[in-house]
Parts: C-alpha cells; sequence; structure tokens
C-alpha cells in the first residue's frame, strides 16, 4: 500500500520512538516519544485527521473551527507545545488552559472520544510503542472532565 503521508520519523532516530534514547530508563515521556521532532511529527499527522474527521465535526461549534483550512498551522503549533509540555518536556505552551480552551465549544463524552479515539489510532498509526501510547492516553483521559462541558 502506498504511504500518503511523510514518514516523520524517519527524521532522526532519536525521533523515532523505536529507537529514541531510554537513558538506562529513566528518560521522559517526552524523550521517549521522540522529543520535538516525534511530538511535532505526529501533531502534524494528528491534526489533519481530526479536520477530516466526520464524528469530531459533527459538533457545529468545532466544525466552524476545523472546517477552516486556516486554522491548521496555528492548531498544530498549540496542540505540538501543550503535548511537549503535557510529555514532561520543556515548557514551552502559551495557549489557554483546557477549560478556557474548550468552553464555548459544549463538548459532550461522544465528542471528546472520538478524538480520544483518533489520538490513538494516530499513535498506533506512526508506530508508536504500546508503553508510551498507553502513557499518553493515561494524560488524555485526565483532562476528560475539563473538556467535556456538554
Ligand atoms: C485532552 C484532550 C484535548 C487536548 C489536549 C486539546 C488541546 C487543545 C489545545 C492546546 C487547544 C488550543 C487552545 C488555545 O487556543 O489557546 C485546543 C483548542 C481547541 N480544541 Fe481541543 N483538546 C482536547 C480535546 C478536544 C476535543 C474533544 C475537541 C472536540 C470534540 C476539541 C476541539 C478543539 C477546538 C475546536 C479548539 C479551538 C477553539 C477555538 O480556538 O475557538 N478539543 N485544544
Amino acid at each position: 500500500m502506498t504511504q500518503t503521508v511523510p514518514d516523520t520519523r524517519r527524521l532522526a532516530p532519536e525521533a523515532d520512538p523505536a529507537t529514541a534514547p531510554d537513558h538506562g530508563g529513566t528518560a521522559t515521556l517526552y524523550e521517549r516519544l521522540g522529543g520535538a521532532y516525534g511530538i511535532c511529527g505526529a501533531v502534524d499527522v494528528l491534526v489533519d485527521r481530526l479536520f477530516a474527521n466526520v464524528k469530531v465535526n459533527a459538533n457545529e461549534k468545532v466544525h466552524e473551527h476545523h472546517g477552516n483550512p486556516a486554522n491548521a498551522a496555528g492548531y498544530k503549533f498549540l496542540v505540538s507545545a501543550w503535548s511537549i509540555e503535557a510529555a514532561g518536556g520543556p515548557k514551552c505552551y502559551i495557549g489557554h488552559d483546557m477549560q478556557v480552551a474548550h468552553e464555548h465549544l459544549s463538548i459532550d463524552e461522544d465528542g471528546f472520544n472520538a478524538v480520544y479515539f483518533e489520538i490513538e489510532a494516530t499513535l498506533h498509526y506512526l508506530g508508536v510503542p504500546e508503553p508510551e501510547t498507553a502513557e499518553f492516553m493515561a494524560i488524555i483521559e485526565s483532562y476528560r472532565s475539563m473538556v467535556v462541558q456538554a
């Protein structure tokens, strides 16, 4: 099958979760995900999939944002920076906290699950190992009550 998205993990060995350094078991999740190259590469793929996801865009207010391709670059920047910090990397997120960022969107449990499953599917698609996938998904789950406000 022809791959339609670039395999960003080929940028550098340390950006490939399969070969990222684990420093004898003390590496942060940020390091094990391949640092900024690995995380930004994954978010690049993820946001394209979220913008095209029918279930995610079933929410009219979400679609107002995700339906406009002009929002992609800024959204990729903000979600990448958020993910870098959440995974234990350097402080670099300049956006709103998760409650404020989503309070105007009326996101319900189904809407949250649609995004949750797309994140998980993207990590699988990119070959992120199971322990790192599970650890990152637990972080996402811990924000459910801040994002779901309907
Ligand atoms: C834990 C899960 C989630 C994370 C980590 C996350 C992350 C983010 C971040 C970092 C921003 C940018 C905030 C800013 O502009 O300052 C944002 C905005 C946004 N998120 Fe989420 N999000 C999550 C869940 C969701 C869900 C479930 C949906 C939709 C179903 C969603 C839809 C949106 C939309 C539409 C915006 C743009 C809002 C606007 O600028 O008007 N997010 N999110």
